[in-house]
């Protein structure tokens, strides 16, 4: 069975990652891209659906582990009755052919290991031929091939569809065992020196974090953040995943299991304002490269998410074979909110190209041009109903955050006019701007409920109407902001933990579309410590920070939820979203 969530660190090289346990089980790995199918997904199954274990033989359960420094190397430590060893997993940088290293150093004494691995191809279903040639095995089915070197004095052999490996490590000795993935039609991968590349992956690592250094409070858990942030950006074509996994439920044997291996606009642009925010130019060029390239054709029928590589079509399918994260059925693949309308990327989008001019990158005549045709769009649609941030499967509404980053988009372009001169229909902009202004203040808050709801006419609450202060749209002193945050802090938080809307309720699920409950959402816990930063309760506002940021794991990682009640971690994992609200309210705080 897979661990807890919070039980697994990550591994990667900026176009995959890789999901390592406690137990020294790699559960989840998807050759060659985030979203590929995957060749390791005990995650979502159990260890017939693919994984590689490395551990001293009967360890249950690591002594420590951490990170190299500012990397993504990751150190598992294990000591046993007659010594102890370490494990050093990491993907180096990508060069013909993605790798998982892991390096096995014996500290003291001796260790005896045992290594389990069952490479299961497309999604855990797919045992492949596996065959010897020279040093090494090659395990191969269809599209995929992955070849696997060990140090000549690590024994192996295959047993029940696995190879086992077992060997004794002595202190001093640092014994690599060497996976490799290429299309099936080709040929030997080129040979790979362990500790070559354990070098060269600390010092991208170490160039990249030098770059990235953020000074301040809550230092570690920012800069692990930021790597994070960074890991889950597709290095050849600047595309950023919302997480590295899929269908990690957000209710434990619920049906809320999605799969986040996409680049949303939304997730993305608020990656990139966090990673902006600690300096990094790079990432945000990139980027924006990639939107443009994504959008290319018909801009104003932007979608609200892509593949990494900007393709349109992601069909969501149901993986009827994989029995699921801890029995949560279905496990989906592709994601159905790709068809969605989402009215508040156009907000996040030219918020984030304002950010971006802000940060000094200029706004070429294509950029320009982009954003035009967006605010054309945004234009003749922003009255409409649509689905929102939270993507409801329960038919459009009018929601109020998605008005309020309409709003957004027109006072952002306005200002990105203003700066640059370039032209525009400023005049139609800025009554657009205002108009959307009154209709939300007119339709939008509730002084029954004291709040703003979160959909016109609507009864209930959501923490994305926080953004009424976030994005400026009502200054912090408004009596409705007030009330608002104050209304979201004391109907949607459990024990400090937000709720981005309630559900449970049958009016719930008519709002969602979805059945069961779910978990607190991370991100809307940050951004309720932001809201009390700009009412002026900064001290509140700190310990929330506090609070929620405590319960990254070991090695300060967070999904996308948390169950209040069972105290875990719930949902994909690492999340962008939420790591990305964890580097913005820690700036914040550390600016206040
Ligand atoms: O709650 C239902 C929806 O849940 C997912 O969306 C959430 O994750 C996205 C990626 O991080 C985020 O952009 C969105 O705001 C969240 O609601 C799922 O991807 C949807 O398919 C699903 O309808």
């Amino acid at each position: 069975m897979a661990g807890r969530i919070e039980d697994y660190a990550l591994i990667g090289d900026l176009q995959t990652a890789a999901l390592v346990g406690r137990n020294g089980s790699i559960d989840w790995l998807c050759f060659p891209r985030f979203d590929s199918p995957s060749c390791f997904g005990a995650l979502l199954g159990g260890k017939e659906n693919g994984h590689w274990l490395l551990a001293p033989v009967n360890a249950t359960e690591c002594t420590s582990r951490s990170y190299v420094g500012d990397s993504l190397v990751l150190e598992t430590f294990w000591e046993t009755s007659t010594g102890t060893a370490k494990v050093i997993d990491f993907m180096p940088q990508r060069d013909a052919t993605p790798d998982v290293i892991r390096i096995v150093e014996g500290i003291s004494g001796s260790v005896d290991m045992r290594g389990e691995l069952r490479l299961r191809f497309d999604y855990g279903r797919v045992v492949p031929w596996v065959r010897r040639t020279d040093n090494q095995r090659v395990a191969v089915a269809g599209p995929d091939s992955v070849w696997m070197r060990d140090h000549p004095s690590i024994h192996s052999y295959g047993k029940g569809f696995a190879t086992i490996a077992e060997f004794t490590v002595r202190a001093g000795e640092r014994l690599p065992m060497i996976l490799s993935w290429m299309p099936s039609h080709y040929t030997v991968p080129p040979g790979q020196d362990a500790e070559k590349s354990l070098r060269e992956t600390l010092d991208g690592w170490y160039e990249w974090s030098t770059k990235a250094r953020y000074q301040g409070p809550y230092q570690d858990l920012v800069m692990r953040s930021m790597i994070v942030l960074k890991s889950l950006s597709y290095q050849p074509t600047g595309g950023i995943v919302a997480a590295a996994t899929s269908s990690l439920p957000e209710q434990i044997g619920g049906e809320r299991n999605w799969d986040y291996r996409f680049c949303w606009l939304r997730d993305s642009t608020m990656t990139l304002s966090a990673l902006l925010r600690g300096g990094c130019i790079e990432e945000a060029v990139a980027w924006r490269q990639w939107l443009l390239r994504a959008v290319a054709g018909d801009p104003a029928a932007l979608q609200i998410m892509y593949g990494v590589g900007g393709e349109r079509r992601l069909p969501e399918l149901v993986a009827k074979w994989l029995p699921g994260y801890e029995g949560s059925v279905p496990v989906r693949f592709g994601n159905a909110a790709v068809e969605q309308l989402q009215l508040d990327v156009y907000g996040e989008v030219i918020d984030t190209l304002h950010t971006a001019l802000e940060a000094g990158i200029p706004t070429e005549r294509h950029v320009w041009g982009l954003v035009k045709a967006l605010m054309d769009f945004l234009e003749g649609h922003w009255h409409e109903p649509d689905e929102g941030i939270w993507e409801v499967r329960g038919g459009r509404r009018h929601f109020v955050h998605s008005k309020i980053m309409c709003w957004v988009a027109f006072d952002r372009a306005v200002k990105m006019a203003e700066a640059t001169g370039m032209t525009a229909p400023l005049a139609r902009w800025r009554w657009t701007r205002d108009a959307i202004h009154a209709d939300v203040c007119a339709k939008g808050y509730d002084p029954e409920l004291g709040a703003f709801t979160q959909y016109y006419g609507g009864k209930t609450l959501d923490a994305a109407t926080l953004f009424v202060v976030k994005t400026g749209f009502l200054p912090p002193d408004d009596p409705r902001v007030v009330s608002t945050v104050k209304a979201v802090r004391d109907g949607l938080s459990h024990d400090g933990f937000v709720r981005r809307y309630s559900t449970g309720t049958a009016n719930d699920s008519a709002v969602d579309g979805l059945p069961g409950e779910e978990g607190a959402f991370l991100a809307c816990s940050f951004w309720l410590a932001d809201a009390l930063v700009a009412i002026g309760h900064k001290e509140e506002a700190r310990a929330l920070f506090e609070q929620v940021a405590a319960i990254s794991n070991d090695l300060g990682l967070i999904s996308e939820q948390w169950d209040p009640r069972a105290g875990r971690q719930l949902g994909n994992t690492p999340q962008a979203f939420t790591h990305v609200a964890l580097v913005n309210t820690a700036f914040l705080l550390a600016e206040s």
